[in-house]
This record gives structure tokens, C-alpha cells and sequence, in this order.
């Protein structure tokens, strides 16, 4: 005899979804529908009318549990959620507040052009700006210099150490003052505000960050060169110009431990060029460095960049690789080209850099767990090694931009525009414009565009916690760490921008690249034989 079960399910996917009459006899199985349904009416009859309804209120109160179930968890998840986020809220106030002690007060300073000084719009940039311009001239009053002395990503022990809390050292560095204008020194059109209030009126006026002009008012006295490793080329030019700038500039050269040791194996004469032992020194350095030198491509820019955890001095990249984007000097004729940025002034281009911080997921109570990396290029999150899509939640200041399901995101300066970034899809942008881009790779959806955010916001990237691999950042395409689930990278503009002398100034250069460089919008011209409007 067969005999059947029904099941019924509730809505909520607990149980079977279909309604299935199962026979013990395998000849019938599901195929004579006309007889499972008699069967079915069969036992239906044979119960009593209590029996029925009785079973149907116990199945009913199992789905009331069941729907009450369901709306506890949710109701758990919503406030687990909104856990969560207060802890992202803290974290990122702190990081906010952090980013804001870093910046320096608005008194106006000495050593500072008041139309500088006075730039609104430009503040961050001058604040950088001045940054430099008071270590150098090391006669600013003391509580700006306090804080510059005892800033922790200075490092500057000797500074601190000094009883005045400024290191005299710093009297010896080369000052030079920075000025803005729209047509350069000639015109002398320096800006006051981008945007005034007069009169109730809000109007713009004339833009003040196009071209940014560096004068020297006293002379450099030290340079640091750079080189990309294993090039015999770089290697010759870097031993001719180390001698020509200590024999003709009467400059104090230093260079790098490995460097040091290929002078050395040329001649011992090159005993006067000067080093350091290990990485802790090196960020001693940048207030004793009036110019950096860069032998190399763009990799070798980034690379000296990275070298300095706070300000940078001006860089003057040459290029000695196959592309350099930022390598617009000629290394054929480097005495000239350094003649000419020594003698000043000279166009520079004021680059902006990222700062990053890692927060860990574990380290939800220890807050400063891993040190701010500055970036000139990008900093990349992508799915390294795993397989899986990345997921990646994605906040500006509070509001949550997107979740990026694809292999990664790039967060890219206007510099780094021109490298991954651009690879990825996203725009080209001159890199004075102030801006972070927010470009994804591979996207998985047809409808991501990558953004340009305004360069005073801050961007935080999450790895979800049910995300199903961890991801991967890199910083200039360099120092891969992994962020697990939970973790997330805080990203802004950091106060430090990287000056690089042009070779004309920043626009034609940045054009001059894109040309060369990318052959862009190349094509052959149309002829003029042909049709024509008439
Ligand atoms: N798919 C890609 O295009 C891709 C992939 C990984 C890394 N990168 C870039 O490489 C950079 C690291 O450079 P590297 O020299 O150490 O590595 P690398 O030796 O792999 O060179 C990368 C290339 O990018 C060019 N480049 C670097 N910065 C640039 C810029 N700002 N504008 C235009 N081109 C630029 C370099 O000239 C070089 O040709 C990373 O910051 C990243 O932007 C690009
Ligand atoms: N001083 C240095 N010490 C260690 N590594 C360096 C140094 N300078 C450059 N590098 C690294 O060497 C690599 C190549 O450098 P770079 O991009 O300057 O030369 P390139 O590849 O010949 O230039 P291009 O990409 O324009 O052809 C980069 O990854 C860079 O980080």
C-alpha cells in the first residue's frame, strides 16, 4: 500500500518549497498524478474536521515562530550594523582630527609673501608651502617652528634635542620663497583670494595656482642625488655630476650607502661624498637638503619622494629611463639645467601626494597601530593573489560612495593620474589640479564611472566582513600588505606636496608628456582634398 506525506513549507525558505506527494512504490513515483491527488482526497476524508484544523493552528503558529525568528535576526543584524558603524564614525574622527593637527595655524608668518599668506583657496597649498619656506629661513616665530621641530614625522631628533627647540642646522639650509602668479614672475599678477565676499557679492577671481615660481634667497649649499639602480649609464652620468657639483658648485654632495660604494670602487677621491648607515638617518635629512637630483625614470622620482616621511626639498628629475612622465630634464645637458635651477627662479610643479593609513580590524582599541605611507602615485587595493572578486566599501568623509566588486580600486593623485590610474580608465588630469581619483579595476557592472573627488575629503576602503577573500595595497606600486576582512585604508591629501622643477613650467611640461610620452590623440591629419561645407 502507499502512503504519502505532504510537507508544507513556510515562506521564509525554511523547509521544502514544493508541496511533494512521495510514493513508497517506486512503478508509480510522481508520473499518475490523477491517482496521488484521489489518494490525497482519500486521507483528507478520512480525518475528522477537528483533526484537520488542529493541525493546520499548529502549522500556523510554526510560521508565526518562524516569522518572528526572522524579524529578531534582522533586527540583531540592524543593530550590529549600526554598532559597526559608530566604531567607523570614531575611527574616523580620530583620523580626521589627526590630519587636522597636522596642519599648521593660520597666523600669518614671516618669510611668507602676504599675498601667500592671505591666499584662501590656496590655503593648503601655501600652508605646505610655508611649511618649507619657515624651515628655511629659520627666523619664524618659535611656536610655528615648535611645531614644525617636533613633529613626529619629521624625526628630527637633532632638532629636538636643541634647547631653543629649532636646530641650528636649519639657518644653514637654503631659503626660497615661492610665489604664485598667472603668467609667471614677469607679470607679477600675484592672487589674493579665489573667492570674495565683497559687498554681499560672491565673485571669483583670477585662479591662483597656474604657474608657482621658486626663488632662492640664499644660495643651496647641499644636494642629494638618487639613481636607479643597475644602469651603467646612470652610473657614469652620476660620477661626472657628483664631481662637477663639488668642483665647480662647491656643493656638499650626498648620495646613497650603494652609490657611495660605486664612487668609492671608481676613485678613493670620492671619499668627500657623504651618506648614511641606515634608513633612521635618512629621514634626518631633509633639513639639511636643499635639492634633490633624481638619474632615473619616473620610478626613481617616487622612489626619492618616498624617502622623505615629511617635507620634501625641491626635485630636479632627469631623465634616464624610457618614459619619464616626471623627468622632464635632459640629462646631456644637466650642467646647464642645473646652473639654471641653482642660479633660480624656476617654474616648479607643486604635486600632491597621499597620505594612507592602514586600521586595523583587530586592532579596533590601539589605534595608532601602523604608520601614515605618502604616496605620490596611487595607492592601490586590489585582489593580489586570490581569485575571488574584491569587495570593497567605500566612504567619502561619511557618506558611502559605492562597494567596488571587481579586481580593486586605485586612489590616485593627479600626478599618478597618467600612470595606473590611467591604465584603468580613469581621466588624465594636470597635477596641479587639486583632487583625489577614485578609479576601479575591472569593475564588474556596467555602469562604474571613476570619480574626481575635491582634494580636502578623506576616503576610507573596507574590506566587509563578509567579504569572502581578504585584499591587498600597494603604494606606488611598492610594500604590498593585506587587509583582512574588517581592516580599512584611510586615505587624504597629506600637507607635504613634492616640488619637481620644470624644464618650462608645469602645463607645457604636463603636455609636453602626454605628447611624448602617451602619443596622445595621435593621428594623421585629414586632407584637405576632399568635401567641404559650402
Ligand atoms: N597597468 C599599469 O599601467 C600599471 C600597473 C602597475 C603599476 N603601475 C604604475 O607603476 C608605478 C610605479 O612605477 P615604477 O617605475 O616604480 O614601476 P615600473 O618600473 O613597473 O614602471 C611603471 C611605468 O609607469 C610609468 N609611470 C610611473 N609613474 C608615472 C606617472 N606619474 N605618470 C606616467 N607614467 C608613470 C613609469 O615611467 C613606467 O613606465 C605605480 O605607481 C603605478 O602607477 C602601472
Ligand atoms: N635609488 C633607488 N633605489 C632603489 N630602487 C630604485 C631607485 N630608483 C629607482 N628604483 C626602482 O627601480 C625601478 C626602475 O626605476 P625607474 O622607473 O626610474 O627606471 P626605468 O624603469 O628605467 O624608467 P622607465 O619606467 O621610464 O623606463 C623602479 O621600480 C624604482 O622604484
Amino acid at each position: 500500500m502507499s502512503t504519502y506525506k505532504l510537507n508544507y513549507t513556510d515562506s521564509f525558505g525554511n523547509g521544502d518549497a514544493n508541496t511533494s506527494l512521495r510514493s513508497s512504490n517506486p512503478e508509480n513515483g510522481f508520473s499518475d498524478l490523477s491517482q496521488s491527488e484521489k489518494a490525497v482526497q482519500e486521507l483528507l476524508t478520512q480525518q475528522t474536521p477537528m483533526q484537520a484544523t488542529d493541525d493546520h493552528l499548529i502549522e500556523f503558529s510554526e510560521a508565526l515562530r518562524t516569522v518572528a525568528k526572522a524579524l529578531r535576526g534582522s533586527a540583531e543584524g540592524k543593530a550590529l550594523a549600526q554598532a559597526e558603524a559608530a566604531e567607523w564614525k570614531r575611527r574616523y574622527e580620530l583620523e580626521r582630527s589627526k590630519n587636522q593637527d597636522l596642519l599648521l595655524p593660520k597666523a600669518p608668518l614671516n618669510g611668507v609673501c602676504a599675498d601667500e599668506s592671505n591666499s584662501k583657496g590656496m590655503d593648503h597649498l601655501a600652508k605646505s608651502a610655508r611649511l618649507h619656506v619657515q624651515e628655511n629661513n629659520g627666523k619664524t616665530g618659535r611656536s610655528s617652528l615648535e611645531r614644525i621641530c617636533s613633529h613626529d614625522v619629521l624625526q628630527d631628533g637633532e632638532a629636538n634635542n636643541s634647547p631653543n627647540g629649532c636646530n641650528n642646522k636649519l639657518k644653514r639650509k637654503a631659503s626660497f620663497k615661492l610665489s604664485w602668479g598667472c603668467k609667471g614672475q614677469a607679470n607679477d599678477q600675484h592672487k589674493k583670494e579665489i573667492v570674495s565676499f565683497e559687498s554681499g557679492n560672491i565673485t571669483t577671481a583670477d585662479r591662483s595656482s597656474k604657474q608657482i615660481s621658486l626663488t632662492w634667497e640664499t644660495n643651496p649649499q647641499t644636494v642629494i642625488i638618487f639613481t636607479k639602480p643597475n644602469s651603467t649609464s646612470v652610473r657614469l652620468l652620476s660620477v661626472e655630476m657628483v664631481r662637477w657639483l663639488r668642483d665647480h658648485k662647491g656643493l656638499n654632495v650626498y648620495v646613497e650607502p650603494r652609490v657611495k660604494a660605486e664612487l668609492l670602487s671608481e676613485s678613493s677621491s670620492f671619499d668627500f661624498v657623504q651618506t648614511w648607515e641606515d634608513d633612521k638617518e635618512i629621514s634626518l635629512l631633509h633639513p639639511k637638503v636643499d635639492l634633490v637630483i633624481t638619474l632615473g625614470g619616473d620610478g626613481t622620482v617616487l622612489w626619492a619622494a618616498s624617502m622623505f616621511k615629511g617635507p620634501v626639498p625641491p626635485i630636479v628629475p632627469f631623465s634616464m629611463g624610457s618614459l619619464g612622465f616626471m623627468t622632464p630634464f635632459h640629462s646631456e645637458q644637466y650642467r646647464d639645467c642645473l646652473e639654471a635651477v641653482l642660479r633660480g627662479p624656476i617654474s616648479i610643479t607643486l604635486r600632491h601626494r597621499l597620505q594612507c593609513h592602514i586600521i586595523r580590524d583587530k586592532a579596533r582599541h590601539d589605534y595608532e597601530t601602523e604608520e601614515n605611507t605618502l604616496v605620490l602615485n596611487e595607492v592601490t587595493i586590489d585582489r593580489g593573489i586570490s581569485s575571488y572578486l574584491t569587495n570593497l566599501e567605500c566612504y567619502c568623509d561619511n557618506s558611502f560612495v559605492t562597494c567596488v566588486q571587481g579586481d580593486g580600486l586605485i586612489l590616485s593623485t593627479t600626478s599618478g593620474s597618467t600612470a595606473y590610474s590611467l591604465a584603468a580608465g580613469g581621466s588624465m588630469v594636470h597635477p596641479q589640479v587639486p583632487g583625489i581619483l577614485f578609479t576601479p579595476i575591472c569593475p564588474h557592472s556596467l555602469s562604474f564611472r571613476p570619480l574626481i573627488l575635491p582634494d580636502h575629503v578623506t576616503v576610507r576602503v573596507q574590506v566587509p566582513f563578509n567579504s569572502r577573500s581578504s585584499a591587498w595595497v600597494s603604494f606606488d606600486g611598492k610594500g604590498r600588505k593585506q587587509l583582512e576582512a574588517g581592516d580599512a585604508l584611510v586615505c587624504s591629501i597629506a600637507p607635504w606636496p613634492v616640488s619637481t622643477a620644470c624644464q618650462v613650467e608645469s602645463t607645457h611640461d604636463f603636455l609636453r608628456s602626454i605628447h611624448d610620452g602617451l602619443h596622445w590623440n595621435l593621428r594623421k591629419t585629414q586632407s584637405s582634398d576632399g568635401p567641404r561645407d559650402t
